[in-house]
């Protein structure tokens, strides 16, 4: 579906020196990139502030031409077959806006079913199952510029969806959303992706966006890619500890145990929280040990959270 190889992209900026002079310099925005996402996948692009995310995807929309390297999204090279890729892919920047301000929203989707010729059948349909999974009833007879940020988000989603795409590519889409218009907006994009088969990318800084919707993440860094692999591998690789917490019926010594880094006792010696390496030992060895020194209340193993993986990645540089 998207296929990207050598991707380069050049910014010239000009800054001021002392009073007079001008210095041009070249910033490389994206630096020999490379990456392929399959028909029906669903992938993270993540990054810190400035890393390359959004050239990337301007890229692959056909917004901005590369300064080098090879780029195919559906076939399609985007930059000279804008127009055929615009059919067959759908795009939601969280920060821009492809509604018409003035607009009941309902009026925008009738432009964008008319300019993407979206067969009545197909668009009645389309538009239908949007308004009921996100809830838009109630307000698509509002003019866009009225709407709330989440209920406008949840317009941008629809019109990116009518005219069916095969991909739909992501900036930004949870940005500035309460909890409650994040979860309804990311289970829509699961389901769509689950059941309709809908690739998608996403950029986002909210790794719960990652966590819910993207079983793979590629990291880029400074314009080139960090890391590029499943959630649990690139976990695995980089936050290998995770934290065994068991609560005892009685106080207890566990100190020793194999496999073990590192161990914390709370609550008089009721609560451990011993650290261990997946190199070293399982979850359930570590268990059997503590249920042979002491009697096991309850327990619980912690995975590292996405944010500690994702810093690590970026650390690691
Ligand atoms: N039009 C432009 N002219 C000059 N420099 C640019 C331009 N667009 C982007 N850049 C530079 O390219 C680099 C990458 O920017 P980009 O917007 O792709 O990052 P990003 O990963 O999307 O960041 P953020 O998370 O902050 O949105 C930055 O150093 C940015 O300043």
């Amino acid at each position: 579906m998207i296929e990207v190889r050598d991707l380069r992209r050049e910014f010239t900026v000009t800054t001021k020196v002392g009073r007079f002079r001008r210095e041009r310099r070249v910033v490389r925005a994206v630096d020999d990139v490379a990456f392929d996402v399959a028909a029906g996948e669903a992938v993270g692009y993540v990054g810190p502030n400035g890393a390359g995310k959004s050239t990337t995807i301007k890229m692959l929309t056909g917004i901005l031409v590369p300064t080098s390297g090879h780029v195919r999204v559906c076939g399609v090279e985007p930059s000279r077959g804008r127009r055929d890729l615009a059919r067959r892919i759908g795009v939601v920047f969280g920060q821009r806006s492809q509604l018409w301000w003035d607009l009941p929203l309902r009026d925008s989707f009738e432009l964008l079913r008319a300019i993407y010729r979206v067969p009545g059948g197909d668009y009645a349909s389309r538009l239908r199952e949007c308004v009921e999974l996100l809830e838009l009833g109630a307000f698509l007879d509002t003019p866009v510029r009225q709407l709330s940020l989440g209920q406008r988000m949840r317009g941008e989603v629809t019109a990116s969806l009518l005219h069916g795409p095969e991909l739909l590519v992501l900036d930004e889409p949870t940005i500035g959303l309460d909890l409650e218009s994040k979860e309804r907006l990311r289970e829509f994009l699961a389901d769509l992706n689950a059941q309709r088969g809908t690739t998608l990318l996403l950029t986002t800084h909210d790794l719960d966006d990652i966590e819910r919707l993207c079983p793979r993440l590629v990291v880029i860094d400074r314009g080139t890619v960090l890391a590029d692999g499943p959630l649990e591998a690139l976990r695995a690789e980089v936050a290998p500890e995770r934290v065994l917490v068991v609560d005892l019926e009685k106080p207890a010594e566990l100190a020793g145990l194999p496999g073990v880094t590192s161990s914390r006792a709370e609550l008089n010696g009721l609560r451990h929280h011993l650290t261990f390496s997946r190199a070293d030992t399982t979850a359930a060895a570590l268990i059997s040990a503590v249920a042979a020194r002491a009697e096991v209340h309850d327990l619980v193993v912690v995975e590292p959270e996405i944010d500690d993986v994702v810093r690590r990645l970026y650390a690691r540089r």
